[in-house]
């Protein structure tokens, strides 16, 4: 299995005196701006508009997203592949091997990466295809692929060949999204440098697919002191999980055996903690299913409680409870509560 993205980033929308894009953009536009486009189209005499969204057959997404990917304007604010100065670096990390380090001090906020996927491959891949695939990269983007890291633990990676586990330590799966938003299936995408950070079941940093720019951006969601160790969460729907669970996850989807972020190598008894804290967040996020929760102030107690408990547990992004109404409903609690801060 390849990591999931914790969210999208909604398509940022420039200032009013940004010139028009000199090329549709199918990725990120919005369902609304679909329809405001046939509806204008269709006033004004059945011709298709600049924002036109076309309608894309699901397995042709894969291809669209290359032909986007060749034709894409390196014009977008996001490009920070040519950054001279990183606000991190990559050292060695013991038994994790390589990781990913703080450079500087890092605000809460900061976009640290935003970097074009190295390669866009279906998920489920045979050892052919994957050969076939890899031979058609250059030879720089072979050896940069062959540089990450094939991860030495047990588990189903381990069985694969050098292409496909590289792919499955380093890959992400990404939905395909059509022009409605809804997801097409996935495909397996492998970022060169966020393929250097490695998992935390607290982590500082925090990933999402910009679909407007292909690019992967990952933000620190809370202030990292110079020399700190970067982490994303690689599970993003396990917050409510133990860490046997967890453990568990880790070791049959990614191969690695102990997970040795600070959670995970805490004492037994903080460890217990822990997870006592992650059962009552699950106890809270199942009563909130179907419309559960309670009435108005039920809610605002129960997401109040799980804010709580992850503040205790020093879990400072945004976790995916696997549920899309408390997702929405948590985002939404912690946009006033960070207003009102
Ligand atoms: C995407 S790579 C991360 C970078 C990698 N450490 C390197 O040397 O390039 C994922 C691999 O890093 C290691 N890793 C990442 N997070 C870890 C963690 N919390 N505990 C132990 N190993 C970890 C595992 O071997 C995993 O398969």
């Amino acid at each position: 299995m390849l990591r999931s993205v914790a969210r999208a980033v909604r398509p940022r929308v420039g200032p009013a005196s940004r010139p028009a894009p000199r090329r549709t953009l199918f990725w990120g536009a919005t369902p609304g701006a679909a329809a405001s486009a046939a509806t204008a189209g269709a006033a004004a005499g059945s011709e298709l508009t600049a924002t036109h969204v076309p309608s894309v057959a699901g397995d042709l997404l894969p291809l669209v997203l290359g032909v986007v990917l060749a034709h894409a304007a390196i014009d977008d604010e996001g490009d920070d592949d040519r950054l001279t100065q990183p606000p991190w670096k990559v050292e060695s990390f013991g038994d994790k091997g390589s990781g990913a380090v703080a450079a500087r001090d890092i605000a809460r906020g900061e976009r640290l990466i935003a970097e074009r996927p190295l390669c866009i491959w279906p998920n489920n891949l045979s050892e052919d295809e994957a050969r076939r695939l890899f031979e058609a990269m250059t030879p720089t983007e072979q050896s940069l692929f062959m540089d990450l890291a094939r991860t030495e633990g047990t588990g189903s990676v381990k069985a694969l060949d050098e292409i496909r586990a590289r792919r499955a330590t380093n890959g992400f799966s990404i939905p395909l999204l059509d022009a409605s938003g809804k997801s097409q299936g996935a495909a397996g995408m492998v970022f060169p440098k966020i393929a250097r950070i490695n998992h935390s079941c607290t982590p500082n940093c925090a990933q999402a697919i910009n679909y407007s720019t292909l690019r992967m951006e990952v933000y620190a969601v809370t202030d990292i002191p110079q020399a700190t160790e970067l982490s994303i969460e690689y599970l993003p729907g396990m917050i409510t999980s133990s860490a046997a669970e967890r453990r568990q996850a880790l070791r049959t989807h990614f191969g690695f055996d102990a997970c040795l972020c600070a959670v995970c190598s805490a004492a037994p008894d903080d460890l217990a903690r822990s997870d006592s804290r992650r059962r009552e967040i699950k106890v809270i996020s199942q009563s909130f299913r179907y419309g559960g929760g309670g009435d108005r102030k039920a809610k605002l107690a129960g997401l109040q409680r799980i804010q709580d408990l992850l503040d205790e547990e020093g879990y400072k992004g945004l976790p995916d409870f696997g549920d899309s109404d408390l997702n929405r409903a948590f985002t939404i609690f912690r946009t006033m509560r960070n207003r009102k801060e």
